[in-house]
């Protein structure tokens, strides 16, 4: 399928685009700030944590930050994780997002990580509230007590995500590396978005 690759964003010409929508125009990028996303996946569930504060306050995510001067993404995103969720996993790249928001003066350019496995003990921060959901589509549970079956997860809470969460997080579950951008209003909604799935072997 022929696409365009949004500002912000690289990739080869052989991308599938899963969605785009909105505005005619992206929003100019001035500056541009380097940040990490998380997530723990093992036995069909998926590790989000309920942010407690700054950005983002009262939604569930993956579990990052700002890549600090001196490190790389990685080191990033292992320390995000470590920090935000008290663990240590051996993270593989995934995706990478790129979002404006109308009142925040720099870009986000996100690098998405997953990891099958972790070590250390889950444990809620101050900034993040970790929890258990099934990435089971049918998912039916509320509780999300550690002796409870996959099944018995409340499924992924997509109405208190990020409103892209929606379109890339699904191929992150199914191992399908994506790229994507959206241009947030300052009500919190999409203005424009665009994402699209890459080749496995694409170095995003
Ligand atoms: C706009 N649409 C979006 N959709 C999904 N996820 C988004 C996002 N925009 C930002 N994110 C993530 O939100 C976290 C912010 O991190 P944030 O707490 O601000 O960073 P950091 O921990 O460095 O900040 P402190 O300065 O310590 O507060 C970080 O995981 C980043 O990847």
């Amino acid at each position: 399928m022929q696409s365009i690759i949004p500002p912000g964003l690289s990739a080869g010409e052989d991308v599938t685009e899963i969605a785009k929508g909105g505005v005619q125009e992206w929003t100019p990028i001035e500056q541009v700030k380097l940040y990490t996303n998380a997530f723990i996946l093992q036995d069909n569930k998926i590790l989000l944590g309920y942010k407690k504060r700054g950005f983002g306050k009262d939604l569930y995510n993956g579990f990052g930050g700002k890549v600090d001067p001196g490190e790389t993404s990685v080191e990033a995103a292992v320390r995000e994780l470590q920090e935000e969720a008290g663990i240590t996993a051996p993270l593989r790249h995934s995706g990478v997002l790129f979002f404006t928001v109308s009142d925040v003066a720099h870009a986000f350019y996100i690098d998405v990580y997953y990891a099958n496995e972790y070590s250390g003990t889950i444990e809620e921060t101050e900034e993040m509230r970790p929890q258990w959901f099934s990435v089971e589509q049918n998912a039916t549970g509320t509780q999300h007590n550690s002796n409870k079956t996959d099944s018995e997860f409340a499924p992924i809470p997509y109405e208190q995500m990020w409103a892209d969460d929606p379109f890339w997080l699904p191929l992150l579950i199914q191992g399908r590396p994506f790229i994507g951008r959206a241009d947030f209003g300052a009500d919190g909604r999409m203005q424009k978005w665009w994402f699209a799935e890459i080749p496995v072997s694409s170095d995003v």
